[in-house]
C-alpha cells in the first residue's frame, strides 16, 4: 500500500513536460489533469489527478506512466481481491445470493483515481477536493497520513483520521440506487493543507467508460408493497450525465428519483 502510494507521488513530482505527455480533458483512459469541472465551476480544488482505467479493458501496460505502472497493475489485482469479498459480504446484507451483486457487473470495472494535494499557502481559502458522492457502486480508498479526509454525517463533517494499513470503504450512488436506499452514497471532502503532498488512490467500481445499454435500477428482490422502487431504471452513461451535469455538487440520483 505503501509502494502504490510511492509511485503515484513519483508521478506527480515529474517534471511537468513528462506529465504533459498525459494531459487531457477528455474520457481517455488514462489522463492526467486537474479538476474535471475547472471551466465549469465557480472554485477549483487544491488537487491534480491521474486517472487509470484498470478494467474491464485495459489499455496495454506501456500506456501507463513508466513511473507507476508496475505497481498500479499489482495494485489493482489485489483491490479486485477485496472488491470480491465486500461485493460478497454486500450481497449476503442484503438478504441475496453472494454472488449477485458480482453476476450483475458491480466488480467488473474499476478506475484509479491518483490523487496529489499539493501544500496549500491558504488553506482556509479553498479545499482539497469539494463535497461529493462517488458516481460509482463502490470506491475503495487509500489515503496517506496527511489526513484531511471527512465524510458527512447527521449534517457534521466528521474527520476520518489516516490509520497505517487501512482502506476505507465508501458506498458509491450506484450502489444506493439498486439497494433501494438501503445502502447510502456518503458524501465526503477533502480540507486543503498547508502540510502536504497529501496523496490517495481512489479505487472506484463502475464501467463508466464502456459503452453498454445495460440498464440498472432498484434489484426486484428487495422490492414489495412496501417497498416501491425509489429510482427509475437508468445506463452507467445516463446516471453520469447526471452526475456531470451538476458537476457532482448536488445529488445526481435525484434526477432518477421516481
Ligand atoms: O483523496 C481522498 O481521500 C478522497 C478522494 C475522493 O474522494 C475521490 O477521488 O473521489
Ligand atoms: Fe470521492
Amino acid at each position: 500500500m505503501r509502494e502504490v502510494l510511492e509511485g503515484v507521488r513519483r508521478f506527480h513530482e515529474q517534471p511537468r513536460e513528462v506529465k504533459m505527455n498525459y494531459y487531457s480533458r477528455e474520457t481517455e483512459i488514462v489522463r492526467y489533469y486537474t479538476n474535471y469541472d475547472l471551466h465549469q465551476s465557480k472554485g477549483a480544488s487544491w488537487r491534480d489527478t491521474l486517472i487509470c482505467v484498470m478494467a474491464p479493458n485495459p489499455p496495454p501496460p506501456k500506456r501507463y506512466p513508466s513511473a507507476c505502472r508496475e505497481i498500479l497493475v499489482e495494485y489493482s489485482k489485489h483491490v479486485q481481491s477485496i472488491g470480491e469479498v465486500i461485493f460478497e459480504l454486500l450481497s449476503e446484507a442484503l438478504g441475496l445470493d453472494p454472488d449477485h451483486l458480482k453476476d450483475i457487473g458491480c466488480l467488473e470495472g474499476h478506475t484509479f483515481g491518483c490523487q496529489y494535494y499539493p501544500p496549500c499557502p491558504e488553506p482556509e481559502r479553498t479545499l482539497g477536493h469539494v463535497r461529493h458522492r462517488d458516481p460509482d457502486f463502490l470506491t475503495i480508498l487509500l489515503q496517506d497520513q496527511i489526513g484531511g479526509l471527512q465524510v458527512l454525517h447527521q449534517d457534521h463533517w466528521i474527520d476520518v483520521p489516516p490509520l497505517e494499513g487501512a482502506l476505507i470503504i465508501n458506498i458509491g450512488d450506484l450502489l444506493q440506487l439498486i439497494s433501494n436506499d438501503k445502502f447510502r452514497s456518503v458524501e465526503h471532502r477533502v480540507l486543503a493543507k498547508s502540510v502536504g503532498p497529501r496523496i490517495s488512490l481512489a479505487c472506484l467500481f463502475s464501467t463508466h467508460l464502456e459503452p453498454s445499454n445495460r440498464v440498472y435500477g432498484p434489484l426486484k428482490q428487495l422490492l414489495s408493497p412496501q417497498n416501491p422502487p425509489l429510482y427509475e431504471e437508468t445506463t452507467i452513461l445516463n446516471y453520469l450525465n447526471s452526475y456531470k451535469s451538476v458537476g457532482g455538487l448536488e445529488n445526481a440520483l435525484s434526477f432518477h428519483k421516481l
